[in-house]
């Protein structure tokens, strides 16, 4: 007999028949571990490694973990460094594959990133996970929506962020910035009875960049007072200090993980979930979910109320009243009746339907506007109060850039003397002075550039494409890289990685950097997602920093202290940021 027919022999007699007397439940289970297996090489291995139209791109190898591959990595690492090296080592598209088997693409030139944002950004959308989770922590607003919709919600709320509106609402931010200058100025009083005349006071620099930007987005998005600079208790402030140590590394990937499961989204965001809260938090995995569940309701009711009061102010208001209030909200809530008015005179003066008058429009939901409120507070907050902190941080460590700043901002400002005898320096600058400063804008540029809140972003082709010549199936998905674009030697120079803001002064930026779409710095995006509230933050920022350089110097709180930044959804220093502050010497 053959050696083949021996081992077809053997298989018959020796398995088959064993298998055929195994109960049919042993079977069953056999046939399933069997079929898992398959399906888990599948997509771990032989999908990814010899099937994939993508296998052959570079990127890093599979990592330790066959199920997470490079995930851990990315977690626990600074916020866009693992990236930042594999494109200096293998140079771009560049693929990484993992957690479970999942392709990811990393392109870096101008022209594929022009795809995937401004001309392709229909077909290349924000993955339904990431837009899940934004819909629970930010509201179901332009941060979710794609498409049409979104289309049309961005036009309605456009006017709202315009430089006008802007101008109006630069004057709101004065009063948190003056408190928070007080505050400082006391703590520091009082440190100096003990220590000495001149020592400063180490402060959690993050903490109260925190604050401050909590209180301005309250007051200047919807004319709420927070007050968090004096009231650490207020219900926001405390709903979003414990939403913001959510983010750790571990925490965001456990999230991210349950929030891919279908139908775990639509779950967390129901009424049954929150009201089920405590129960779901018995289990040891989904105590950060309860959490969640919570500080969501909290800022939601908030939200609620707030809506609630534009919407009767609103109704009490003639919505061609611009001497009224300029926060966001009233204006878009005023716009939006400002619309029905029109579209009744002109339903009206037609003698017909709307619909059949052609003046049917967009008209956002008081759900929708709501959901705004959510979006304002939770995509204007965190990501402004990052912004400062690694301002501050980076003057901290170019004591001439600081003290050049503070020459240019110090005129703005005039001496006063407090009760305790302090000098303090006083003033309210406008849009337009502050805009004028080029030195203020190139530092808050630079650090934007070099530390931008918002590191990385997703987005998945929803079609088979060919990107930068490579073919590119649909559901791949893609790290927009923005830390990674943001320093790239090839366009910003050898000395990309390092902060030196007069490569922002007029005449001074590289040749190979692309303004309009904005595809070299990325820190707000390009294309019809862009921030919306890119000229409002970068206005904040400097509203924030120049009272703040006019009246105290910083210094790292050590020696040896080195940057922090940690790997979530914004990139937020893990240490608060401990920073030793002094009054500016006369
Ligand atoms: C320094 C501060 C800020 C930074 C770095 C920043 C960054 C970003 C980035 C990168 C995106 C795109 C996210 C993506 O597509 O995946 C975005 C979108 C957005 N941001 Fe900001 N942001 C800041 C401040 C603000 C402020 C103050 C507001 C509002 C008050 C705001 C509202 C929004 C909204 C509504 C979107 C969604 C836009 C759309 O999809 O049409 N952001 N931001």
């Amino acid at each position: 007999m053959s050696p083949i027919a021996c081992t077809l022999e053997f298989v018959n007699h020796h398995i088959v028949d064993n298998i055929q007397r195994l109960p049919t439940a042993v079977v069953g289970i056999l046939a399933g571990i069997g079929v898992f297996t398959a399906l888990v090489s599948y997509q771990l291995v032989l999908y990814p490694f010899f099937l994939s139209p993508l296998r052959k791109l570079p990127g890093p190898p599979l990592g330790p973990n066959l199920l997470i591959g490079r995930f851990g990595e990315i977690i626990r690492g600074e916020a866009g460094i693992p990236q930042r090296e594999w494109v200096k080592k293998y140079g771009t598209p560049l693929r990484v594959v993992g957690p479970i088997g999942l392709q990811r693409l990393i392109f870096t030139s101008p022209e594929a990133l022009q795809k995937i944002l401004v001309s392709g950004w229909t077909a290349n959308p924000r993955p339904k996970f990431m837009r899940d989770i934004l819909g629970i922590v930010a509201g179901y607003g332009l941060l979710t929506v794609t498409g049409n919709e979104h289309r049309q919600m961005r036009k309605a709320m456009n006017p709202a962020f315009s430089i006008p509106a802007l101008m109006a609402q630069v004057d709101m931010y004065h009063d948190a910035v003056d408190s928070l200058v007080d505050i400082l100025n006391d703590k520091i009083s009082t440190e100096e009875e003990k220590t000495g005349a001149g020592q400063g006071k180490v402060e959690l620099m993050y903490e109260w960049m925190s604050k401050v930007t909590l209180d301005i987005i309250c007051l200047s998005a919807f004319g709420y007072e927070t007050d968090s600079l004096h009231n650490p208790h207020n219900e926001l402030a405390e709903a979003y200090e414990e939403l913001i140590k959510l983010q750790t590394g571990g925490n965001l990937s456990r999230f991210i993980l349950i929030m891919s499961i279908p139908g775990v989204p639509r779950f967390f965001a129901s009424e049954w979930a929150w009201k089920h809260r405590n129960m779901i938090g018995k289990l040891p995995t989904l105590r950060s979910a309860e959490i969640l569940l919570d500080c969501m309701h909290r800022i939601k009711d908030v939200s609620t109320r707030i809506l609630a009061q534009k919407l009767q102010e609103a109704g009490g208001l003639d919505s061609a009243d611009t001497s009224t209030k300029k926060d966001i909200m009233s204006l878009l809530v005023r716009a939006r009746k400002a619309e029905e008015e029109a579209r009744e005179k002109e339903k009206a003066k037609l003698g017909m339907g709307v619909a059949a008058a052609g003046v049917e429009s967009y008209r956002m939901s008081d759900k929708e506007m709501m959901d705004q409120v959510l979006t304002f507070l939770g995509a204007g907050h965190e990501t402004t109060a990052s912004g400062l902190a690694w301002t501050l941080w980076l003057l901290a460590n170019d004591q001439e850039s600081q003290q050049k700043l503070r020459e240019e901002v110090s005129p703005l400002f005039e001496v006063s003397t407090t009760e305790n005898g302090s000098k303090i320096r006083r003033g309210r600058p406008g849009y337009r002075e502050l805009k004028d400063l080029l030195w203020l804008d190139a530092v808050v540029m630079e650090s934007l550039r070099l530390y931008p809140p918002v590191p990385m972003t997703f987005r998945q082709a929803a079609t088979n494409d060919y990107i930068d010549g490579i073919y590119v199936p649909k559901g791949t998905m893609f790290y927009i890289p923005i830390r990674v674009v943001n320093t790239l030697v090839d366009v910003w120079g050898e000395d990309a990685e390092e902060f030196r803001p007069s490569r922002w002064l007029p005449g001074h930026l590289p040749d190979k950097y692309n303004v309009n779409p904005s595809l070299s710095m990325m820190s707000f995006i390009a294309g019809p997602h862009a921030c919306i509230g890119k000229t409002m933050s970068i206005m904040e920022m400097k509203a924030v920093l120049a009272p703040l350089i006019a009246n105290f110097e910083f210094e790292p709180s050590y020696a040896g202290q080195n940057a922090m930044p940690t790997a979530a959804v914004t990139m937020k220093p893990a240490d608060d940021m401990p920073l030793r502050v002094r009054r500016v010497r006369a």
